[in-house]
């Protein structure tokens, strides 16, 4: 693992390592295991939560759904005006189910946000986020999130899924621009 590394014109150091990302998300997932009480759908949002969520599910041994939705509107480190999300068509499972989104981050909480208002519209009994980071400084949308990995301040961060300008995901790591 580098101490630092560059990924475009940005500089980034060592933030936190896979193998506690890992301890971490195999304790988000017996919490939120002991926490279910009923048959949930789990909607992870690709791609950036790929990753995240393919090791949460990893650990939960009951009953779920799967079903991805793509979203996406970060540009390099910025966020862009536009938000593009792409929803399966046939969106019958969503009527009074219990939706858990699966996010890599919450950072403005746009994304969160405007998952769960679409997801309401179409009839969802119960909407909660579960996410690995969490930018409680940065975050202007509301959204249900009832569990995360780790609150992080302001800084940018790429590795486990998460990209700049589609590089960056494969890091095992997770480093900070500096
Ligand atoms: O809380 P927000 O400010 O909305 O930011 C969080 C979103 O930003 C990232 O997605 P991105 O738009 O980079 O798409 P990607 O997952 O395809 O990389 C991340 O995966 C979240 O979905
Ligand atoms: N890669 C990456 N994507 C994000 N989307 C929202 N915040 C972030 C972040 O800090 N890093």
């Amino acid at each position: 693992m580098d101490a630092k590394l560059k990924i475009n014109e940005h500089e980034f150091e060592l933030f936190i390592a896979q193998d506690k990302i890992e301890d971490r998300i195999a304790e988000m997932a017996w919490r939120f295991s002991s926490d279910l009480k009923s048959e949930v759908a789990m909607v992870p949002v690709m791609a950036g939560a790929f990753y995240f969520a393919s090791r949460f599910l990893s650990h939960i041994d009951k009953p779920y759904r799967l079903f991805g939705v793509q979203a996406s509107s970060y540009k390099g480190v910025n966020q862009s005006e536009e938000l593009a999300i792409s929803f399966l068509k046939d969106d019958r499972w969503i009527k009074d189910a219990h939706l858990v989104i699966l996010e890599d981050i919450i950072d403005s909480g746009r994304t969160a946000h405007e998952l769960e208002k679409y997801f309401y519209s179409k009839g969802a009994a119960r909407v909660e986020v579960v996410a690995l980071f969490y930018k409680p400084e940065q975050q202007r949308f509301e959204c249900n999130l009832t569990h995360y990995g780790f609150e992080i301040g302001p800084e940018f961060i790429v590795g486990y899924g998460l990209d700049v300008d589609e590089e960056g995901r494969y890091l095992k790591d997770v480093y900070r621009k500096q």
